[in-house]
Parts: C-alpha cells; sequence; structure tokens
C-alpha cells in the first residue's frame, strides 16, 4: 500500500465511525421525537409547532456558522430531520386513534411490479408503518381495487394525479363506484429516464415501450426523438421486463432509474418528462375508513352529483366558502349512462370531526343529488418551515 492510500484508508475509517456516532444521534432524537408525540397525545396538543421549529432553526443556523457550516446546508439538513420527525409523529397519533389498522402483514396491491413507480410509491408509504409489508402487484387499477374489495390486499395505492398529465381519470372513474375509503396520501417525484439492456445510444432506438401516462408526460422529448415505434405497456414495470428480455440495441423503456436497476437496466438520458418538477399523487384506500386525530393536518375527498340547474356547483363551492373550508381540488368525471350529467370530486382541507365541515356537509345533503364521503385521512405533506438566514444572523 502506498502512503497515500493508508491515509485516505485512515481518514475514511475516521468519516465511517463518525457516520455510525450521527446515525446513533439521529435514531436518540428520533425516539425523543416519539417520546414528545406521546406527551402530545395525553395533552391533546397539535403534533407541528412551527414556532418550536423557527427557533430551533434559528439557532442552529447561528452555531453552524461558528463551526464553519453554512446557513443552507443546516437548513436543508434539518428540514429533513424535522420532515421526518413530523411524519413519524402524525403517523403514531394515526395509529393509536386506529388500533385495528395495526397488523403484523400489510398486503398492498398496487400497479406493476418491482421498479414501478406504484411500487416505489408504496415501499416509500409503509416503510413508516409497523409491519411486514407484502406487495401484490397488479395489471389494472380494477384488478387493484379488487383485491381489496375480496380481502385478498388490505390497501390499495392508486396514482391520482400527476403535475404533467393531470387527473388519472380511471381511478376516478373506479371510485364512483367502490365501497372503499381512501385512508391516506402521498406523493412521489417521478424521474423519466431512458432504459436500456445493451450497449447502445439513443440515436440507434427504433422502439419505446411505457405506460401510456409516461408517454403523455415525455411528449416533447418524443417529438424530439422523431422516429421511434410507440408501445404502450399495462404497467412502467412490464416495459422494464420487456426491454431486459429483448436485449436488443433498438429498444428502450422508459421509467425510473432506480426501477429501472431492478431489471438490469442502465439509464442512458434522463430528466425526459415536459416538467421538470414531476411529481405524482397517490391515494392509499381501504375497506374500512380511517380516524383521523385532530391534533394532525387532514385532507376529505367528498364526490357528489348536483342538481341540473344553472349554477348549482357555483351554489355547492359557496358552502365551502362559507364554512371556511378550503378546497385543493376539484375534478369532474360523466356519469355513465347519464349524458351530460357530471361527477364532482373535491379535496377540502379538514377534518370530518371538525365543526364547519359537518356543517357543510350537511347543507350540502340539502342541495346535491348524490353526495358521499370517499375519505378523510391524514395530510402527508409537511411544509418546511423558512427561516431567513440572514434575520437568523444579524440577531
Ligand atoms: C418534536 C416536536 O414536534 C415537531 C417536530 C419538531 C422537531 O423535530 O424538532 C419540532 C417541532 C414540532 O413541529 C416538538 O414539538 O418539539
Amino acid at each position: 500500500m502506498t502512503d497515500y492510500t493508508q491515509q485516505l484508508d485512515g481518514l475514511r475509517q475516521q468519516i465511517s465511525a463518525l457516520d455510525a456516532d450521527l446515525l446513533a444521534l439521529l435514531a436518540r432524537r428520533q425516539q425523543l421525537t416519539n417520546d414528545v408525540a406521546e406527551t402530545k397525545i395525553k395533552a391533546h396538543l397539535p403534533v407541528r409547532d412551527t414556532a418550536r421549529e423557527e427557533k430551533l432553526l434559528i439557532k442552529l443556523i447561528k452555531d453552524g456558522q461558528k463551526l464553519g457550516l453554512t446557513p443552507q446546508y443546516v437548513t436543508s439538513l434539518f428540514h429533513v430531520i424535522i420532515e421526518d420527525s413530523v411524519l413519524n409523529q402524525q403517523m403514531l397519533l394515526a395509529q393509536r386513534a386506529n388500533p385495528d389498522s395495526d397488523r403484523p402483514l400489510n398486503r398492498v396491491a398496487f400497479l406493476g411490479d418491482k421498479g414501478s413507480y406504484s411500487y416505489l410509491a408504496t415501499q416509500k408509504y409503509f416503510s413508516r408503518r409497523p409491519g411486514e409489508l407484502l406487495e401484490i402487484g397488479c395489471k389494472s387499477f380494477n384488478e387493484i381495487i379488487d383485491k381489496v374489495e375480496s380481502n385478498e390486499a388490505d390497501y390499495a395505492v392508486l396514482p391520482i394525479e400527476n403535475t404533467s398529465s393531470g387527473s388519472i381519470n380511471e381511478v376516478y372513474d373506479q371510485l364512483q363506484h367502490t365501497s372503499l375509503s381512501i385512508v391516506g396520501e402521498l406523493t412521489h417525484p417521478v424521474r423519466h429516464a431512458l432504459l436500456v439492456g445493451c450497449d447502445t445510444d439513443t440515436k440507434q432506438i427504433r422502439t419505446l415501450y411505457a405506460h401510456p401516462q409516461v408517454f403523455a408526460q415525455c411528449s416533447h422529448f418524443l417529438a424530439e426523438l422523431g422516429n421511434v415505434d410507440v408501445k404502450p405497456m399495462d404497467s412502467t414495470s412490464a416495459a422494464m421486463l420487456k426491454v431486459s428480455e429483448l436485449n436488443d440495441p433498438t429498444v428502450a423503456a422508459i421509467g425510473s432509474a432506480a426501477g429501472g436497476e431492478l431489471y438490469g437496466l442502465t439509464a442512458i438520458e434522463s430528466n425526459l418528462a415536459n416538467q421538470k418538477e414531476n411529481h405524482s399523487r397517490f391515494i392509499v384506500v381501504a375497506r374500512k375508513p380511517v380516524e383521523v386525530p385532530l391534533q394532525i393536518p387532514a385532507k376529505t375527498t367528498l364526490v357528489m352529483s348536483t342538481v341540473q340547474k344553472p349554477g348549482a356547483l357555483v351554489e355547492a363551492l359557496v358552502v365551502l366558502k362559507d364554512n371556511d373550508i378550503n378546497m385543493t381540488k376539484l375534478e369532474s368525471r360523466p356519469i355513465h349512462g347519464n349524458p351530460w350529467e357530471e361527477m364532482f370530486y373535491i379535496d377540502v382541507e379538514g377534518n370530518l370531526q371538525d365543526g364547519p365541515m359537518q356543517m357543510a356537509l350537511d347543507q350540502l345533503k340539502g342541495m346535491t343529488r348524490y353526495l358521499k364521503v370517499l375519505g378523510c385521512y391524514p395530510t402527508e405533506e409537511v411544509s418546511p418551515t423558512k427561516v431567513a438566514a440572514a434575520n437568523a444572523l444579524s440577531e
């Protein structure tokens, strides 16, 4: 061994030892924040305390500067740490309010197979929850819903909208007919890459396999690519499997680089989506609704059809406004067999147990032809507490 390799080895050993200490400290911090959650349950306090977070961040930024760490570094690091702590605490409270959802095994149905975006989202959502995960890959949204309805699965993870291609109509249509309830949500980044199974380059690709939603999200890239045969597949993972089996330099799939790795595929181009910030929102559905404790932020999804008269939808929305309920999404879908009639899907911020929500639902019942609560569930988004670094340092 040369002197330099010896030196490098020695330094790396020290770094690894420090990283192990950091992990142990983070685990201790997590334990303390879980204890905080227990206290909040007893004291009926909200999980999130942004004033405390702001104070904490200001002090950390100042102390970090003294140690030579930039405010940006400290801030982004602690945003991740705090987000994780808030999500864990929320999960703990939600679990406590729904003890029967605490299972040793969570059987989860999702679209595709290992490597699909739904698979990655499923892994992410259930990684925070107790119990083992049994993944049940399915070929269609219909099959996914069926699995839960027939008790072959406990949960389904369904993509509902994407920042590039918009709402996933097929999922909305399934929600019209199911007795299942929405019990959770999550957003997951969707980063499309061009995946190949052997040594090749983009110019040689003649056939592209992907899910139709993916083609829609990457339409600009496809237009630039020009003369390729586009083959729609049931899922991203089916596209990956196809390309790995064909082992042909003229074929490629579009999917995530992480998913492609599971099939031995290499990403030769990345960031293919029209919109660079490409995210999908998923809903988690189950046979039984959940109760969301008032100490954590909640969303409620309603579906309704209005009476056929001018302004009926506006009147329904005014009910939400009058009860100070914030609507985060409105989607309309045709009702099969009733031409020109629409079903409206509405996401609002708030808990089903809230007084204003109950009031609004009562009023809506009297003025709609059909009204159903699809679910009330914890909001998974933790917007980071902003601290102007300059403010922190000028004190
Ligand atoms: C741990 C707490 O709960 C939340 C998480 C925080 C953290 O991880 O430091 C800080 C404030 C709260 O939003 C707390 O209230 O102290």
